[in-house]
This record gives structure tokens, sequence and C-alpha cells, in this order.
């Protein structure tokens, strides 16, 4: 569904350039539900923003990045809006950011819908509601601006907003960042859930081994820029082959050892 062939992206900076991907060849399937881990700086959150072409303007990319047989690095404005909507919606880290703090909910989402699909604002509320309802949300959240929602409902409604559409591929950078454990559990099923009911790609960006294990039925490993290893969770658990994945299970496996001596 989506290739990345010798994807490279790197920062311009005052002090010289700083390489963040370096020729990644890369295949998230249709269907499938990948998570990107890795340790902090490895390239996973310019990764997802290379394929939604959000990168700042200070980046310089090359590469191909083909989603459907369509290079995302060659559309104009016009065409990359519709993608970015209509085919590969992303939820981003820290649900605040996908909103205007000074609209309601039900305004935002139905907006996409009324610019994206054509609908009449009425007709937008009514799907608005739905899919609220579709991440566990009430018809009254329709009516509430974002600094009125916790952190796991403006990530609930952030996830109803990027289906308004119905994409087939759903992107997340760290989506359950600064929420409790409980939450974050949550909002990762509710994501895997839907995606799956929906029969989408997914492809999410975690600092969470554990729960990427339990949900994903990919993991990518990242460092320093490059993709080390692809492997289903049995694999990354019972055989990892690159020393930094090895590192990454022997830290989860350490927090369980000392977890069960207390
Ligand atoms: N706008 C920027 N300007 C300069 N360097 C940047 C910029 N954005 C990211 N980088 C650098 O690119 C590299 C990859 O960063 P990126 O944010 O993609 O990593 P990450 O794996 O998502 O990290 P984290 O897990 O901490 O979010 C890092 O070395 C980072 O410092």
């Amino acid at each position: 569904m989506i290739q990345l062939r010798s994807l490279s992206v790197s920062y311009r900076t005052p002090r010289g350039t700083v390489a963040a991907l370096k020729n990644i060849n890369f295949h998230i399937p249709y269907g499938s539900a990948t998570a990107i881990v890795g340790e902090s700086g490895s390239g996973k959150s310019t990764l997802l923003h290379s394929i939604m072409r959000l990168l700042p303007p200070e980046a310089m990319l090359s590469g191909q990045i083909i989603f459907q047989e369509t290079d995302v690095t060659s559309l104009d404005d016009k065409a990359l809006q519709s993608f970015r909507w209509r085919k590969c919606s992303m939820v981003l880290q820290g649900a605040m950011s996908s909103f205007n703090p000074v609209l309601t909910i039900g305004r935002q989402i139905s907006e996409v819908l009324v610019h994206h699909l054509g609908f009449l604002w009425k007709e937008a509320f009514e799907k608005s509601e739905e899919l609220l309802k579709m991440v566990g949300l009430p018809k009254s959240f329709l009516d509430r601006f974002p600094h009125e929602l916790s952190g796991g409902q403006k990530q609930r409604a952030a996830i109803a907003m990027a289906l308004a559409c119905k994409p087939p591929c759903l992107l997340a950078d760290e989506p359950t960042t600064a929420l409790d454990v409980i939450t974050q559990a949550e909002i990762i099923l509710l994501l895997k859930e839907i995606t799956q009911k929906n029969q989408m790609t997914l492809c999410m960006v975690t600092h969470d081994l554990p729960l990427a294990l339990s949900v994903c039925d990919r993991l990518a490993v990242m460092h320093k820029g490059e993709i080390v290893e692809v492997q289903t969770p049995s694999g990354i658990l019972n055989n990892p082959t690159h020393p930094h994945t090895r590192k990454l299970v022997e830290s989860i496996r350490s927090i369980e050892e000392r977890g069960s001596r207390t």
C-alpha cells in the first residue's frame, strides 16, 4: 500500500545538516498494523511526516513515497489536501494541535466533511455525531470546545476527525503521549479495533514496545535514521536479529523481572 523507495531526509541547521532518514526502503502492506519503534531521535516522526508531506521547510527529501501507485512527493497542493484526508490521514502527537481552540469539535469535524466530501452542514453534523459515537464519545461533545475535553477524549475526537473521509490508511504519531496508562491502552485498542473493522492500514509510531507487540502485526525498528529490522511481534521477542532490537527487548524483560521481584 505504501512503498518508501530510497527515502532520505536531512534537516538544514545553522550548524550544518542533520541526516534524519538514510536511504529507507520499506513497504507497508494493505490492511496491516505496523508499529515504528526505536530510540528517541532515530527518525520515527520524520518518517511519518514525510509520508504526509508535513516536513518543515528546512527538511530536504529525496527518494519516492508511493501510495497506491501515486508518488506523494509529486502531488500539488490541491492533490495533497485531498490525499491527507481521503487517502491517508494522521493522528498527531498531543491532540491539542489537531484542533482550533475557538471552534467546537462538531464544527471542526463537520468542516472536513463539507470541504472534502461536499456534505451540507446539516448532514455533516449528523455524520459527525456518528463519528463521535464510533470513538465512544456522546453526541453532546459536538458542542464542546477542545479545552473542555480531557486528553483521552481529545485524542478520541482527533481519531474521529481523521476518519471523517474514510481514508484507507491511518498514521498515528505517538497517539498516546501524555495520557495515563489505562487511557493509553484504550486509545491504542480503539485505533486497532476501528482500523481492523474497516479494513484499514494502520501505521503508528510509539515508544511503548509492549503495547506495540500486543497490538500490531509487524514492528519496524529504527536506529540512527535507518530501519534495521522488520518482524512480527513473536519474531522480535524470540529472534531479534539486530543488536539494537535485542537491547529494546532486553529493556522490557528487565522491567518485567524487576516488577516480578517486588
Ligand atoms: N526541524 C528539525 N531541524 C533539525 N533537526 C531535526 C528537526 N527535526 C528533527 N530533527 C533531527 O532529526 C532526527 C530525527 O528526529 P525525529 O523527530 O524524526 O526522531 P524520533 O525518532 O521521532 O524522536 P522522538 O522519539 O524523540 O520523537 C533527530 O536527530 C532530530 O534531532
